[in-house]
């Protein structure tokens, strides 16, 4: 029987207790440091957390022996997670880790090497030198559940593979933030006062005061690209030493920049009107190579740039032709488009660019933050919660998760059960599942409710993992066109967040007749949630109630008296356990379905024995 599976990539267990665990499930909580905010230094504290049921993972040949800990949160012996760690961490981040996982540090690992240990892993954990490709990200599937990167720019990691695997991508975005402003302002500053050439010179035994003759800061204006975090603390810093300071940024909301007495302008404007450049953008396809020869070309005669972002947002053999045509002063460089850049970079060699070898995060407090905070959100992601810092999910938060979590569980076994009544070639197409709540759109958050469908629909007739990560994705994939309803349930006072939900597939073949509505081709089923357990409460037309439990027999047979018997006594002759049962009609004497809850699987001999009951029309068995 298949086990149920996680909702997050989640810890390697027995189905058996996967099963326990799902049916029982009590989300767990972790505080963690929530994303956003320009004010960096306040970290906003949030819980949050996720429904942890465990999955099965795929065997991989090369999987190492795990180590048992004793120390399970629930007392129970669980495999102890392995966490590679493919660059230098801080001490402080590798002790949060060591208290949970068996630790790998690795570092200076080439491609081939990082290639041959992903499926060795559950996590990975990464800076910026480490560039997790599709091809490892594909490696480690099935059993590399969490990449890790102690740091903000996700640019190294493929987002779109992991995505596609299932894997969890967790990042560190705010405890790195006033070290990276800190080394704008530091690059500002020493570029404007040729602080790094004079001081090469010096060593050489030059003493040059009139060849480095600097630039005042004071009444120049910076145009700030990219007023996010960093950007914001750049800019906050640079008023303090009498800078002008305009902003460009596409998303940033004008009243933030406001509070900081900055002028949220135009892209054009901001290259156009200043004196100093500095870039605080992501490198997304968007800015890619944003900074180019027609950008260059709309600055002003002896713009200074600074960046401390990412080197792919600078057209790099553009900015070397401004550079030597004087029409940009100076650069002051952390980051290249290739790290560390070919020694006999033009750019890197030029005389009027300052460098680093990408530092800006480089302090031992930011570092410190760093670990520890990647170190939270992975240990977090492997108990099956969900980080706040996800990248590639959904942040549920923690009281939502302890209120839906036996909708979640209804949510994919009506999945389960629907797909298992599927007939015929034609496979399912459109999906809608109806939800009938008192709750408006914005208390109610329903992307739990549908990933689960989406799981409950596919894991069955395939071997691909769905969780939250992935539901979207899979279900796109595979062509189901998922469709949500609200209906309004006309008692606003109830205080369960779901009447009930339901389950329509349309299109489709059954092979159980009794399970298709009134319009011909719609699967239905629809279930609540009654004392904490999901039960199965309607059969296409036919109402019942069974409790979602074990396994169940669907009968469709003429009403008679004697039929709950005569099923219920071939089952007990097997020693099948039958744990709810129920009997919904159309009218009296007309067909009725029989809705058995069963803990075993009854043998073929058996159900071929109630399927020749005379009165019995059609059956099915369905594993939940
Ligand atoms: N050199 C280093 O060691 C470090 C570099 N960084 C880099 O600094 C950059 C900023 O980091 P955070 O401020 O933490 O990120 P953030 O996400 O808080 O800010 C980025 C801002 O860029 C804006 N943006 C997106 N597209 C844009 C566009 N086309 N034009 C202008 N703005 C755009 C976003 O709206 C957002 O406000 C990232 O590239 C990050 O990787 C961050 C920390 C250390
Ligand atoms: O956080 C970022 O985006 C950075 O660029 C810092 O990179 P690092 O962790 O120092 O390799």
């Amino acid at each position: 029987m298949a086990a149920s599976r996680a909702l997050l990539p989640s810890p390697q267990v027995s189905p058996a207790s996967a099963r326990v665990r799902l049916a029982a499930a009590v989300p767990s909580s972790l505080t963690l440091a929530a994303r956003g905010g320009a004010g960096a230094g306040a970290r906003l504290r949030v819980r949050c957390a996720i429904l942890s049921s465990p999955a099965p993972v795929a065997p991989t040949e090369s999987r190492p022996a795990r180590r048992i800990s004793p120390s399970a949160p629930d007392g129970a012996l669980r495999p102890k997670p392995a966490v590679l760690v493919a660059e230098k961490l801080s001490e402080a981040g590798l002790a949060v880790l060591r208290q949970f996982a068996d630790v790998e540090c690795a570092y200076g690992m080439s491609p081939a090497e990082l290639l041959a240990k992903a499926a060795q892993f559950d996590a990975l954990i990464v800076r910026s030198g480490t560039k997790v490709t599709r091809e490892v990200l594909e490696a480690g599937q099935g059993r590399l559940r969490v990449v890790g990167r102690a740091g903000v720019g996700i640019d190294n990691v493929d987002l779109q593979a992991a995505t596609e695997v299932g894997c969890l991508v967790v990042n560190a975005p705010t405890a790195n933030t006033i070290a990276a402003a800190e080394h704008g302002i530091a690059l500002l500053a020493s570029m404007a006062r040729n602080v790094s050439q004079a001081d090469a010179a010096l060593k050489a035994g030059k003493w040059q005061r009139n060849k480095y003759v600097g630039v005042s800061l004071v009444g120049k204006t910076l145009a700030v690209m990219g007023f996010g975090k960093v950007g914001s603390e750049v800019a906050r810093r640079a008023k303090g030493l009498g800078i002008h300071v305009i902003a460009h940024d596409p998303y940033a909301p004008a009243d933030r920049a406001r509070a900081l007495g900055v002028e949220l302008v135009s892209f054009d404007e901001a290259i156009a009107r200043a004196d100093f450049i500095s870039l605080h953008m992501p490198l997304i396809p968007t800015t890619s190579k944003i900074f180019n020869d027609e950008s260059f070309a709309k600055m002003k005669n002896g713009v200074r740039i600074i960046n401390v972002a990412r080197g792919g947002v600078i057209d790099e053999d553009a900015l070397v032709r401004a550079l030597d045509s004087g029409k940009v002063a100076q650069a002051a460089l952390d980051v290249f488009t290739v790290e560390p850049p070919p020694k006999d970079s033009k750019l890197v060699l030029h005389e009027n660019v300052t460098v680093t070898p990408h530092l800006g995060a480089s302090t031992v407090e930011a570092q410190e933050g760093v670990a520890i905070e990647i170190a939270e959100a992975v240990v977090g992601a492997l108990r099956g919660e969900l980080a706040a810092t996800a990248v590639n999910a959904p942040m549920v938060p923690a009281e939502i998760l302890s209120e839906l979590a036996p909708y979640v569980s209804l949510a994919e076994k009506l999945g389960r059960l629907a797909v298992q009544l599927v007939a015929g070639e034609s496979g399912i197409k459109g999906v809608k599942v109806v939800y009938t709540t008192a709750r408006g759109p914005d208390d109610l958050d329903t992307r739990l409710l549908r990933a689960m469908v989406t799981k409950g629909l596919v894991e069955p007739v395939s071997s691909t993992f769905v969780n939250l990560v992935n539901a979207d994705y899979t279900a796109k994939q595979r062509g189901l066109r998922l469709t949500e309803e609200r209906v309004a349930h006309d008692s606003p006072a109830a205080e369960a967040p779901l009447e009930s939900v339901q389950v329509r597939l349309s299109h489709v073949q059954s092979k159980f007749a009794g399970a298709i509505s009134d319009g011909g081709d719609v699967i239905v089923l629809e279930g609540r949630v009654k004392y904490g357990v999901p039960h199965l409460t309607l059969v296409g037309p036919y109402e019942v109630d069974v409790s979602l439990e074990g396994n169940l027999i669907l009968c469709r047979q003429i009403d008679q008296p004697g039929m709950i018997g005569k099923v219920g006594n071939i089952l007990g002759d097997t020693n099948v356990n039958i744990n709810f049962m129920s009997v919904g009609r159309t009218f009296r004497g007309k067909q009725a379905i029989m809705a058995i809850g069963v803990d075993e699987e009854p043998d073929k001999d058996t159900l071929e024995k109630i399927g020749a009951i005379l009165a019995i029309e059609e059956f099915v068995f369905l594993e939940l």
